[in-house]
This record gives structure tokens, sequence and C-alpha cells, in this order.
């Protein structure tokens, strides 16, 4: 009854083998790959795993990515699945003006909040941020309605932007502070800021639409150098993806 679940994003693959297709189920093994390092999977991590009876995965590398881990998995017998943005599934209405075009890694994570929003009793409104390469804020009414989300760039972007664009910000990583007095410390503490700054207005923004506060969910790679900095109440949910493609397979499985 295993169940492999897939992640990919623009700099890391992550995987979960639990022990059924059902949200809750027991985590058996686990990691991440540096997407340079795909190719190896099956010689290396996935090697000695107990089978997998089924996968189901979400992309948002490009297709020749999603070839090569397809080669890795045909160390098993089964059907690579990858989940697709569409109009509604999970429980979740999409409304993108082209809800295909939605990041499949958005829309399950979005499936994956409201499947947490639900399990606690939650009926009002969900922000769903994700702090990965990118860092995407996306919003969740209190009926499961996706009403939009914003994408800026993650930290690692925005400081090879800007050393790529000035003469004068080459520098080491520095920490990040509320008052900034060299270049190091400056260009962190922007980029953190620039993160909590547009999570806080999508706050705000929800709450003002919803007339509720939100429950605020935070997930990817990254999320935990920016939680300490968020003057909002929130929640690292490092499986949400996860919980999302449990929740998606689970539900293809009972149709
Ligand atoms: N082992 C690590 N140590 C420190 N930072 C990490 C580590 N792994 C990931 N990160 C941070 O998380 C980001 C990638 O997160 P991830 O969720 O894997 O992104 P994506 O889903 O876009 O591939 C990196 O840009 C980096 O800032
Ligand atoms: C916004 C993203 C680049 C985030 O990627 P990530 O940081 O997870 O690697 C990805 O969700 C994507 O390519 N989205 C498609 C465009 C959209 O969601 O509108
Ligand atoms: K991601």
């Amino acid at each position: 009854m295993s169940f492999l679940a897939i992640d990919i994003g623009n700099t890391r693959l992550k995987w979960a083998l639990y022990a059924a297709p059902q949200p809750g189920a027991a985590v058996l093994a686990q990691g991440a790959a540096f997407l340079e390092t795909i190719d190896e999977l099956a010689d290396s991590q996935w090697r000695g795993l107990q089978p997998p009876r089924s996968m189901l995965g979400c992309n948002v590398a490009g297709d020749a990515v999603r070839r090569r881990v397809e080669e890795q998995l045909e160390l098993w017998d089964l059907t690579p699945r990858w989940a697709v943005s569409n109009a509604r599934d999970g429980g979740v209405r999409n409304g993108y003006d082209h809800p295909g075009r939605l990041g499949a890694d958005r829309w399950v994570a979005l499936i994956g909040a409201w499947a947490h929003a639900q399990a606690r009793g939650v009926d009002g409104p969900v922000l769903v941020v994700m702090v990965g390469t990118a860092v995407t804020v996306d919003a969740l009414d209190g009926e499961g309605r996706f009403l939009g989300g914003l994408i800026l760039p993650g930290h690692g972007i925005m400081l090879r932007a800007l050393e790529s664009g000035t003469a004068g910000l080459h520098v080491p990583t520095g920490e990040v502070r509320d008052f900034p007095t060299n270049t190091s410390d400056a260009l962190t503490s922007g980029g953190t800021f620039a993160i909590t700054g547009a999570i806080e207005h999508m706050h705000r923004r929800l709450q003002r639409h919803c007339g509720r506060s939100p429950i605020m969910l935070m997930t990817g790679g990254a999320g935990w150098k920016v939680a300490p900095y968020l003057d909002i109440q929130h929640e690292l949910v490092d499986s949400l993806i996860f919980d999302g493609l449990l929740a998606l397979q689970a539900h293809r499985l009972a149709l």
C-alpha cells in the first residue's frame, strides 16, 4: 500500500515514502536532493527502499527534470503520476485566471493547507506561504476559494540580482538587524524584510477581505530562516505539499 510523494522545486527534489496513500499515514522514509544530483536517486537514497505501490508528484522544474526523475523511478514497477493545477480539487476552488497556469506546487500546497484547516475545524481564511527558490503568498478564503497570491524572489535570487546589477554589493552574508549598519547586514535584512513585509501585507489584505483573521501556514526549505522575523502568528508545516499530495491521492482512490 506504500505511497511515494515527490515535490520537485527549482532547487531541490523532496520525497517521502508513506505507509499508505492516506492523510496522516506513517512516514517510512524521506529525503531531499539538489537537482544536480537527482540522476543518482535510484543508486543512492532510493536503493533498498521498500518498493512503493503508487506515486504522485508535483513538479515546477520543467519537463526535462521530470523525465530525469521518471528514469530514476524505473527502479520500481509503478506509473509516474504528476499533479496538475485545475479548476477544483481536494475541496479547493482555483481562482486563477487560467487555473492550469498556477504552479503545481502552489496548488498542491493550497490543497494541503485546506486539509489542515478542515482537520482542525478552522472555518476562516488561510494564508499559505512557501519560501523556496521563489516565495509565494497565497490566499484561501473560509470557503476554500483560492483568491490569488503573490510571487516574489527568494532570498538567494534577490541577493544574486543585487550582486549582478551593481558594482559595490559583493559581500558575505550578514545578519538580520532592525537598523543595519554595514552592507552585509543591510542586504540580508533587506531580503528578509521584503519577504516578511509581503507576507504581512497579504495577511492584512486577507483579513480585510474576509472580515476574519487568517491562520497562516508556512512551508519551504527556507521557511525557518524567515519565521523568526514574522510579526504575525504562523505555523511551520514542512510537509504541506506532501499533505496535499496525500489528500489528492486519497481523494482519487475514493472516486
Ligand atoms: N540544507 C539547507 N541549509 C540551508 N538552507 C537551505 C537548505 N536547503 C534549502 N535551503 C534554503 O531553501 C531554499 C530552497 O528551498 P526548497 O524548498 O528546496 O526550494 P524549491 O522548492 O524551490 O526547490 C534555498 O534557496 C535555500 O535558501
Ligand atoms: C512560483 C514558482 C516559480 C515557485 O517555485 P519554487 O520556489 O517552489 O521552486 C512556481 O510555483 C511556478 O513556476 N509557478 C508558475 C507560475 C504561477 O504560479 O503563476
Ligand atoms: K517548492
